[in-house]
């Protein structure tokens, strides 16, 4: 059965990157998917929006939508305080276990916990399951339909606080209009837009940053 393409940019991290360095795993996934093959990480420039944004926050609890390959969790992990955490969701089986072996990888799996299923039943189990007060920070990363009826289901599990970040991916390409729409109209929330290129391409761009106002 030949491979697939998240299996062989694992292999290349596996092969070229240094085993605990988060910032080598980084490198290596953008060299290839910038000269062999391209594939839908965050990428080094949207990359540096997020550390930006995740940095400013400085989450002590921060929730990832889409995993796919771990790149931004890795990305995030990277930048938290000791005793912080990421929760990061991957509905697809394929990438969960690619995602899970890239982040033991670049040794941030203390700070990473993987969850396996669809956003909309695991965000409910939050609080419960997963020991969840309120998120710090929010990374919508996964289908583009689901950012709006998400970020709902977020609200009505109440789990965001006064100064809760959310940052959305692709808000241009392959875009989130209807949630551009829903959160640029809502008063809870205070919008700004960062222009930016998709990932590896000349493409234009860009992730909106949503601060939740209670
Ligand atoms: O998370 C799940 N899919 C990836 C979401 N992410 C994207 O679709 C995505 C796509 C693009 C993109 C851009 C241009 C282009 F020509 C093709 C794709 C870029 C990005 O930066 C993304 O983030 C998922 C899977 C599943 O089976 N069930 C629930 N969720
Ligand atoms: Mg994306």
């Amino acid at each position: 059965m030949n491979q697939s393409k998240e299996q062989r940019i694992l292999n290349f991290v596996l092969q070229n990157a240094v085993r605990g360095d988060p910032c080598s795993v980084l490198d290596t996934i953008d060299m290839y998917c910038s000269q062999k093959e391209w594939a839908m990480n965050v990428g080094n420039e949207k990359g540096l929006i997020l550390d930006k944004t995740v940095e400013e926050a400085n989450p002590s609890v921060a929730l990832e939508l889409g995993t796919y390959c771990g790149y931004s969790a890795i990305r995030i992990a990277r930048l938290l305080k000791a005793g912080a955490h990421l929760l990061t969701v991957e509905f697809n089986p394929e990438f969960a276990a690619i995602a899970k072996q890239m982040i033991e990888f670049a040794g941030v799996q203390d700070k990473v916990k993987l969850l396996e299923g669809p956003s909309e039943e695991i965000i409910p189990q939050l609080k419960k399951k997963y020991e969840v007060d309120t998120l710090d920070f929010v990374f919508l990363d996964h289908w583009k339909d689901r950012y709006t009826p998400d970020t709902i289901l977020i609200q009505e599990c109440n789990l965001l606080r006064k100064g809760s970040v959310l940052l959305a991916d692709n808000v241009i390409v392959p875009g989130a209009p209807e949630f551009l729409n829903y959160i640029r109209n809502n008063p809870h929330f205070q919008c700004t837009n960062y222009p930016s290129r998709l990932e590896y391409m000349k493409v234009e761009d860009a992730m909106e940053k949503a601060v939740f106002l209670g």
